[in-house]
């Protein structure tokens, strides 16, 4: 009681299902997936049953969580005169150490610092083990804004979090920087997989993938990029395994890209692309128990034992595969007009 929320009345129960077995980099996964949208599980299983003969091949980069006050100085040349001594390397070190110095896993990586008159948004990047690390990162920030004062006593503080992290928003700075791990995964699904499971080819695929996804989200102005829906999954997966559901936002960027393969060009070479997937594996909802047993299904639950980060890193990975999964799955439903069908079968 009273961990993870305040006056606690109860619990919203969210039926989860699963797909798979997902066939990622040699392994074989069964992913719970909460969520009340009937066909979906049974979409994202049928992508990975046309992803098994191949499997996926999934690479991930840790980038790190990110917070940026925002602060203020009397004036441009205050401002910048600031800007010029964080950016120095021997002050960034002593800004470092302030900030390593809250947590046992907590590792700041870079500072990006963005300017607007006389305001500066110090963006801080920091590795975070095995957790999501909004919380760790936030203390972090906070010290290094307390060494940061003690030299210009002038600047103040605005707000600890000044947008330009950018948490729960979208926003482009997380696709061109990144946000916790970035990963990409690639596979191949043969002629034949298309045919008798997705019931179409590869050329039609790939006409579809660049009219909607990219074409489509051009059209729409959207940031999220170029997907279908791989919100679906992502939120599926995060309620299922105790994220932070609101983190959905950033962590559904995925561009979706689609190419002929092969000798007769029959077979689909496809690739999702993930900037900015926020998870973790210990801290947050990961500790309650049906989202902890969750991620013990997919063998990631709580801290990696010899390497922090590798559990939350693998989950990064099976989040971007299972979204490959649903993406190859719903786009074969809407240029084979499946959408409704399955729908008024699944969903009501
Ligand atoms: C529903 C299907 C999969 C049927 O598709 P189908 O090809 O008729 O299915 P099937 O009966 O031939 O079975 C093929 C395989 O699909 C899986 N499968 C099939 N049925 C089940 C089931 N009940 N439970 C579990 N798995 C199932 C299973 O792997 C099965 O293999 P098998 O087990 O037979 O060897 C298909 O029509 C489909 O994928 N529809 C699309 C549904 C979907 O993706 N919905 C979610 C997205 S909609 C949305 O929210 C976003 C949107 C659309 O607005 C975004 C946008 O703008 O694009
Ligand atoms: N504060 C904020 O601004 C925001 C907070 N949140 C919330 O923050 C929570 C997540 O914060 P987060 O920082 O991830 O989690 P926690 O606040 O739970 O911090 C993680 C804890 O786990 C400890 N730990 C033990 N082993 C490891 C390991 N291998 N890797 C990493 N940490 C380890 C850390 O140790 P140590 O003490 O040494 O660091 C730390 O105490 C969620 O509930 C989320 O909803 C979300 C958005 C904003």
């Amino acid at each position: 009681m009273n961990a993870c929320c305040e006056n606690v009345l109860g619990y919203v129960q969210i039926p989860v299902g699963y797909a798979g077995p997902l066939l990622l980099d040699g392994n074989r996964y069964y992913v719970p997936m909460a969520t009340t949208e009937g066909a979906l599980v049974a979409s994202t299983n049928r992508g990975c049953k046309a992803l098994l003969s191949h499997g996926v091949t999934s690479v991930v980069q840790d980038i790190g969580m990110t917070r940026a006050p925002c602060v203020r100085f009397p004036s441009v040349l205050h401002a910048s005169r600031a800007k010029r001594w964080i950016e120095t390397q021997e002050n960034y070190e002593r800004i470092k150490s302030a900030f390593d110095s809250t947590s046992r896993y907590a590792r700041l990586q870079e500072i990006l610092i963005g300017m607007d008159g006389p305001t500066l948004y110090i963006r801080f990047r920091s590795h975070t083990g095995d957790a999501m690390g909004m919380n760790m990162v936030s203390k972090g920030a906070e010290m290094a804004l307390r060494c940061i004062q003690d030299n210009f006593p002038e600047m103040q503080i605005i707000s600890l979090s000044g947008n330009f992290c950018s948490d729960k928003k979208p926003a482009a700075v997380n696709w061109i920087k990144g946000r916790g791990k970035h990963v990409v995964c690639e596979s191949i699904v043969p002629a034949d997989k298309l045919r008798s499971i997705l019931k179409t080819n590869a050329k039609t695929l790939v006409q579809c993938n660049k009219l909607k996804n990219l074409v489509g989200s051009a059209m729409a102005g959207s940031i999220g990029g170029n997907n279908a829906h791989a919100a679906n999954m992502v939120t599926a997966i995060f309620l299922a395994t105790g994220q932070d559901p609101a983190q959905n936002v950033t962590s559904s960027n995925c561009s979706t890209s689609m190419e002929v393969y092969g000798e007769t060009g029959e077979d689909l070479y496809v690739t999702c692309t993930m900037p900015s997937l926020e998870v973790g594996t210990i801290g947050g909802g990961t500790v309650l128990p049906a989202q902890s047993a969750c991620l013990e299904m997919l063998g990631v639950r709580g801290a990696h034992a010899t390497h922090p980060a590798e559990n939350a890193k693998r989950l990064a990975r099976i989040i971007c595969a299972t979204v490959m999964a649903g993406e190859i799955s719903l786009m074969s439903a809407l240029v084979n007009s499946d959408l409704v069908k399955s729908h008024m079968r699944h969903n009501r």
